[in-house]
């Protein structure tokens, strides 16, 4: 079984202004509120493809318990309860463009994360743990440590979507995959994507240091994924972007959901992935998926290296 690790889940609210303005009241139109959180958008984008998981998390609060029971009208919720309320995040459009308002998240203290570490130790049938976003207040970058010792030594793997500098070290560890895109790669490995050769250096590097696999979004200039053998490309979609927001975490989930039970079916997960991520990124949330079809007609993956 696939479980998914919203360690700081989230209620997105879109919300679209047509001025943004210290000066004045900034009226917003057309809130979409969305049971989020990266991990949990990763658990809901498999389910569309029809591959079951788990949801793992920390909730609290009116919010937590809003998104535990809609996520549960989808994937069975394993919830860590906490005291404090878990985040709204706000992700407003105006006409020049997006602007995300990520909250710290309510504060998850160490007996909250015990009783995580011990729910994952519990877990009879983890196959691939797939931790996912930022860390909540309360919660140090160790913790990140601790709970893949827990997953390694149930001889089970782990997916990594992180943007913390601590990847750098974690991936050590030997991560099944790894996500990051060009600005987390040059921040915590040091290493510049600018030119394609600069990207194909970069994922020797990551998987010299230990990771599998690596995933590697660049926005409208597509994917790169190594498997330590080859090197592949696909581009970006042309869509008509509302909100990018969950759009990573669809891309991840869309491609696990092939290659996870087949690891040759590289080019049809990229281009799944991309076809899915570009889909979710014209609509606020995950969206309907309704394009994906039709997306995928125009990406094409091709073997670089
Ligand atoms: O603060 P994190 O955990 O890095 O990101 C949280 C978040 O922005 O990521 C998702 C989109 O990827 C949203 O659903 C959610 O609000």
């Amino acid at each position: 079984m696939i479980y998914t690790l919203t360690t700081n889940p989230a209620i997105d609210m879109n919300i679209t202004s047509d001025t943004i303005s210290t000066e004045h009241v900034n009226r917003t139109r057309d809130a979409v509120y969305t049971p989020n959180g990266k991990g949990l958008n990763v658990s809901f984008t498999l389910k569309h493809y029809g591959i079951d998981s788990k949801i793992l998390g920390f909730f609290g609060g009116f919010s937590g318990d809003y998104i535990v029971r809609e996520a549960a009208k989808v994937c069975p919720v394993m919830p860590v309860q906490i005291d404090g309320i878990t985040r709204v995040n706000v992700f407003l459009t105006t006409p020049e463009g997006e602007y995300k308002f990520p909250n710290a998240g309510a504060e998850v203290n160490r007996p909250k994360q015990e009783e995580m570490l011990n729910l994952i130790r519990g877990l009879d049938d983890l196959e691939c743990l797939v931790v996912s976003g930022s860390l909540p207040t309360g919660i140090g970058p160790a913790y990140y440590d601790e709970l893949i010792d827990v997953v390694c030594e149930k001889g089970a793997e782990f997916v990594l979507d992180i943007s913390h500098p601590h990847l750098r070290q974690l991936v050590e560890k030997g991560p099944l995959l790894i996500k990051p895109n060009d600005e987390e790669v040059a921040a915590i490995f040091g290493v510049d994507v600018k030119s394609e050769e600069d990207i194909v250096s970069a994922l020797h590097t990551i998987h010299d240091a230990g990771a599998k696999n690596i995933l590697l979004t660049l926005g409208g200039e597509g994917a790169y994924f190594f498997n330590g053998e080859h090197v592949w490309h696909a581009n970006a979609a042309k869509v008509d972007v509302l909100s990018t927001a969950c759009a990573g975490d669809a891309t991840l989930a869309s491609f696990l959901s092939l290659w996870l039970a087949d690891r040759t079916q590289v080019e049809p997960a990229l281009t799944r992935a991309m076809a899915t991520g570009a889909n979710v990124a014209m609509s606020a949330g995950l969206g309907d998926f309704a394009l994906v079809d039709q997306l995928a007609q125009s990406i094409r993956v091709e073997i670089v290296e």
